[in-house]
This record gives C-alpha cells, sequence and structure tokens, in this order.
C-alpha cells in the first residue's frame, strides 16, 4: 500500500498559501486547505491549486445537524470560484466554465456527529458528483483529535466511530498512527485512514499528543499523512518535505 503526503496549509493569506504551493508542487501533490485559509480567503485557493496540478483535502471538519451537512458537503463537492449561484446552494445547477474541472479531492466531517450526519454527508457528496459528472470526492470523519492525550479506551472510541463512519457509507477516517493498525484491521484495506499529528524523531511535538513518525505511521496502515507545521516553519520547506517523504 501506498502512502501520501498531505501538506497542510496552515497559513492566514491566500499569498502565503500560492507560495508554499509553488514551492513544494510537484514534489507534494496534496494540500490541505483549513478552517484557517479557508476563511481568510474562500474557494479561490482550492482552484489555484488545482490549476497548478495539486489535489485538495479541504478540512472544514463539518459537525452539525444532518439537513446543514448535507447542504454544506453538496456545496463543497461543487465548489468554484465562479461567482454564481452555485456557492452556497446544493440545487443550484453545474456552474460553468473551469470551476468544476478542479473538484476537492478530500472533505471532512466529525465522526461524533453521528451515522445520521455521516449518512447524509456521504449520499449528498455521491448525488452531487453524480449530477456533475465529475469524481465523487472522499468524504472521511475525524475520530479522536490527535492533539487529545492516549487514555485507557481513545483506541476503542476511535475504532467505534471508524465502525460508524464506515456503516454510514464515508470514505475513511482522520486518526492517529496509534489507532490506525487496529482500524485497518477492522475496517479492510480499501478504508481511507489519514494521519496527523506526524513528527521526525527529533520534531517538536507542539501541541500534538498522540504522534508518529512517518514510518510508523505507513507501518501501521495510514494512507495519507498530513504535515503542517514541521514544513511550514522550516527554513527550506521544500527539504522539509522531501525529507519527510524521505522517511516514509
Ligand atoms: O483533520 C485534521 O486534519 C486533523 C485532525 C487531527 O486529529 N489532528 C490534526 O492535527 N489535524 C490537522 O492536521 C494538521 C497538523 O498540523 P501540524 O501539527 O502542524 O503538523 C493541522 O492542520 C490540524 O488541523
Amino acid at each position: 500500500m501506498k502512502t501520501d503526503l498531505i501538506v497542510a496549509l496552515d497559513v492566514e493569506s491566500l499569498q502565503k498559501a500560492k507560495d508554499i504551493v509553488g514551492k513544494l508542487y510537484p514534489a507534494v501533490k496534496y494540500f490541505k486547505v483549513g478552517s484557517q485559509l479557508f476563511t481568510a480567503c474562500g474557494p479561490e485557493i482550492v482552484q489555484f491549486i488545482g490549476k497548478t496540478g495539486g489535489k485538495v483535502f479541504l478540512d472544514l471538519k463539518f459537525h452539525d445537524i444532518p439537513n446543514t451537512v448535507r447542504r454544506v458537503v453538496a456545496t463543497g463537492t461543487a465548489i468554484s470560484i465562479v461567482s454564481e449561484t452555485t456557492i452556497g446552494s446544493p440545487e443550484a445547477p453545474a456552474p460553468t466554465g473551469d470551476s468544476v474541472r478542479y473538484p476537492v479531492f478530500m472533505m471532512t466531517v466529525h465522526a461524533v456527529g453521528g451515522q445520521e450526519m455521516m449518512r447524509w454527508a456521504a449520499e449528498a457528496a455521491r448525488e452531487r458528483a453524480a449530477q456533475l459528472k465529475i469524481e465523487k470526492p472522499k468524504i472521511v470523519a475525524v475520530t479522536v483529535l490527535t492533539s487529545a492525550k492516549a487514555s485507557s479506551n481513545t483506541q476503542e472510541t476511535v475504532l467505534a466511530l471508524a465502525r460508524e463512519a464506515q456503516i454510514s457509507g464515508l470514505d475513511g477516517v482522520v486518526c492517529s498512527a496509534h489507532e490506525a493498525a487496529a482500524v485497518r484491521k477492522a475496517c479492510g484495506e480499501n478504508f481511507i485512514i489519514v494521519t496527523p499529528g506526524i513528527r521526525l524523531p527529533d520534531g517538536d511535538a507542539g501541541d500534538q499528543k498522540r504522534v508518529a513518525t512517518p514510518a510508523l505511521a505507513a507501518a501501521a496502515g495510514s494512507n495519507y499523512l498530513v504535515v503542517g507545521r514541521p514544513i511550514l516553519e522550516a527554513p527550506d520547506p521544500l527539504a522539509a518535505a522531501k525529507k519527510m517523504l524521505g522517511a516514509l
């Protein structure tokens, strides 16, 4: 199984994000757009990464009533910079121009939102993608954040949430490397495991508690490793990304 690197673009402006993508692509192909960047610049960054050739992981961790999550997942599936009714309306016609030529590749919801919410999210992505004739974005559920200290029942909680996500029709979960092997065993080979909290042996964990090296996470069965600060704050982000990739 191949393990890929996703760089978290946790920066405050479109320009900074563009600079980082410019430095890292094509060595890095996957970029995570999270709440900070999306709040700062909106869908334009999605379009930019798509045009560059990269793939976007839109990590907005939706957690709301099923109807609201259904609508926002449908909107995210059709995300575009074209200023038209598509933004905000899951029922609106397909965007024109090149907007949906760069759809997001993966999105997050919170597993604690419950099975009905996750099921509606999965259905919304499927339906909207079919309508637009584009590949369905993968929907993955955040389980227990990697910033939470491990407790005696962390693995059990992650496993229960992963099973609920799978039953609900989601494509995978976000969990730490510490639970990845158990999730892989319980949910099978095709279930996507996304793992943040990745550090090289000498790396500063910061607020992350359940951390692991790239090699450990890959050996545990993670498909995608999410790395932010160790790359963003490095004097040479490309060299830092290559070091992470080399440590897989
Ligand atoms: O959903 C996520 O991406 C996520 C889930 C989780 O449990 N832990 C976690 O750190 N993340 C994200 O992964 C990235 C990790 O960043 P660094 O700790 O700087 O490498 C951040 O963008 C977090 O928002």
